[in-house]
């Protein structure tokens, strides 16, 4: 039995979101809750011959406890996207406080279950659940976790577009660590399953990099006001959601890039900061999952040069973006 809940269910990612969880048949529960449109939502998914029992759930009657108890995992893509011209920073404002409230629900209902951030900017919403947790108890570093796949799926589709063959895509696997805005997010090229041509022009290079980290920009210019990535998102999101979901089912040997507490893991995460140079509370690597959610946080391994300088740009906006998240509910004044 897995119950699977989205929060924000309605909107451009929730709604192909919540598709997605609906057709994977080891989900037995889906509950769908959002400011609006959640029944309409929910009576349409439940039509589909898939085992998950749907429901949709609005703020009145006490909702979101409704949704979340017995919740096992908990998808946020709730919050306002960007309009041209907007970085994720600027969403900060009003997604700060939509994640912390939610988050305060999910402490008071579903306190054990994974979670899984959406939200933009993930770099300081992941820290924000997690400083709301500390704040009630019941905080697990090893449950909670930012979602980067998009980053991931990006890279494979770009690398397989530079080798000629889209249908090596769903094959190529490059590591992208970090966190999820810019220049935070470095994609490990040197790592990739599938090596880049040998001999490509360093100008070649440096655009498919640039590429992975303003994914999200050209879609947003693309879609010109009417909002961000949402069905690119909501994949990524059911691919990042089914792996949890295979690992608290028991399968072993799970790996996905996923930005999460250092705390996970004490040991992975002395060798991550040695790498870095720096302590940083939260960073994306690659991450072993296991039945209990994040079973090893990777070191990020042998990197070229290259590589090197791109983390060095990452980490201190990481810090910045972290501090940022931390100080909206350790400074607030309630
Ligand atoms: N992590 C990533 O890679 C990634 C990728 C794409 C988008 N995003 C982010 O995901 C978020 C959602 O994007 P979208 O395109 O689906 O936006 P959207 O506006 O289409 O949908 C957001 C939904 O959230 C709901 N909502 C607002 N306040 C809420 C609350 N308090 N409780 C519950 N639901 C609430 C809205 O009613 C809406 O239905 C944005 O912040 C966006 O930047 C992240
Ligand atoms: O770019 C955005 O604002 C949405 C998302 O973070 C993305 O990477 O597509």
């Amino acid at each position: 039995m897995v119950k699977a809940v989205v929060l924000g269910a309605a909107g451009g990612i929730g709604q192909p979101l919540a598709l997605l969880l609906k057709s994977n048949p080891l989900i037995t529960e889906l509950a769908l809750y959002d400011i609006v449109n959640t029944p309409g939502v929910a009576a349409d998914l439940a039509h589909i011959a898939t085992p998950a029992k749907v429901q949709g759930f609005l703020p009145a009657d006490d909702g979101l406890t409704k949704t979340l108890t017995g919740a096992d995992v908990v998808v946020i893509p709730a919050g306002v996207p960007r309009k041209p011209g907007m970085t994720r920073d600027d969403l900060f404002k009003i997604n700060a406080g939509i994640v912390r409230d939610l988050a305060n629900g999910i402490a008071k209902s579903c306190p054990n279950a994974f979670v899984l951030v959406i939200s933009n900017p993930v770099n300081s919403t992941v820290p924000i659940v997690a400083e709301v947790l500390k704040k009630q108890g019941v905080f697990n570093p090893k449950r909670l976790f930012g979602v980067t796949t998009l980053d991931v799926v990006r890279a494979s589709t770009f690398v397989s577009e530079i080798l000629g063959d889209l249908s090596l895509s769903k094959d190529i696997v490059v590591p992208v660590v970090g966190g999820h805005s810019g220049v935070t997010i470095v994609p490990l090229l040197s790592q990739s399953s599938h090596p880049l041509p040998a001999g490509i022009a360093q100008a070649d290079y440096d655009t498919l990099v640039n590429r992975i980290q303003f994914g999200g920009d050209e879609v947003v210019k693309a879609k010109n006001g009417g909002g961000s990535a949402t069905l690119s998102m909501a994949y990524a999101g059911a691919e990042f959601a089914f792996k949890v979901i295979r690992a608290l089912k028991g399968e072993k040997g799970i790996i996905a890039p996923s930005y999460v507490s250092l705390e996970a893991d004490a040991e992975g995460a002395a060798a991550l900061t040695k790498e870095l140079g720096q302590e940083l509370a939260y960073f994306s690597s690659n991450i072993e999952l296991g039945v209990d959610g994040v079973a090893k946080i990777s070191p990020l391994g042998a990197l070229t040069d290259a590589e090197k300088t791109l983390i060095q740009a990452a980490v201190p906006e990481l810090a910045k973006n972290i501090q940022t998240g931390v100080n909206f509910i350790t400074e607030a004044r309630l």
